[in-house]
């Protein structure tokens, strides 16, 4: 039995899970063309689920994502992985409770990459969603590993789900999948809401106290109880 064998049930639940995921960058208008991708790692596994490269997001089904190790190694599937795995791999590697990563171009959000500059908590949404302000994370070229150990270096000591990678643009995380789209939508949302009102004027921070209460809240009690969890929007 290969390793894989061993979790085929759940491989295949996630390759549905990442295809239907990408049609909400889609649907949420945060990627062009083929740039962005979802990916999910495997429980219990140095394994993930992710698109292939440059495929157009019309094509993606359950078949034709890719299953690659750790090390960015191709695992299951025939076509090449999205470029960006090793920053998700990475990412894996060193946040074991992470279980999604989310990587998009999203307008606003890559304005504020653009800039360099920090998303100040303005909006109750930010502070639920983000618990503070969202972070820029250093410049850094794909093709190793600089982007994941960016991405690692920012948010590990942030309550933040978002980086804007510096010039690039956002990548998110979640315990699965579906809060890591969730946590793009959000930044896209929030960055084009904060770039609004700071046309008109300067916005006003919201207290520390008042942030870590609403983000208690928020990842705590918001949604519905049970199997879910709180802070679930199931
Ligand atoms: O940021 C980049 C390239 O700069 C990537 O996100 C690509 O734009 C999408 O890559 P694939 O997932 O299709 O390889």
């Amino acid at each position: 039995m290969t390793v894989v064998s061993e979790v085929r049930d759940t491989i295949a639940l996630l390759r549905a899970q990442v295809a239907d995921l990408h049609a909400e960058l889609t649907r949420n208008q945060l990627v062009i063309w083929t740039a962005g991708n979802v990916s999910a790692r495997v429980p219990g596994r140095e394994l993930l689920v992710i698109k292939p490269s440059g495929v157009s997001y019309d094509e993606l089904t359950p078949e034709s994502m890719v299953v690659t190790d750790f090390d960015g190694r191709l695992v299951e599937g025939t076509r090449s992985p999205s470029s960006d795995t090793d920053a998700h791999a990475y990412v894996y590697r060193h946040l074991p409770e992470v279980g999604g990563v989310v990587h998009t171009h999203s307008t606003y959000a890559c304005a504020w990459a653009a800039l360099g500059r920090p998303v100040p908590c303005v909006l109750t949404m930010m502070a639920d969603e983000f618990g503070g302000e969202i972070p820029i994370g250093p410049f850094a070229l794909i093709g190793d590993d600089s982007i994941g150990r960016g991405i690692v270096e920012t948010l590990r000591h942030s309550r933040s789900r978002a980086v804007l990678m510096a010039n690039h643009g956002p990548f998110t995380i979640g315990r699965d999948a579906r809060e890591a789209v969730k946590a793009a939508v959000m930044c896209e949302d929030v960055c084009r809401s904060v770039y609004m009102a700071m046309q008109l004027g300067d916005p006003a921070p919201i207290p520390q106290d008042k942030i870590d209460s609403l983000f208690a809240r928020y990842q705590n009690v918001y949604g519905q109880p049970g199997p879910a969890g709180p802070g679930k929007d199931v």
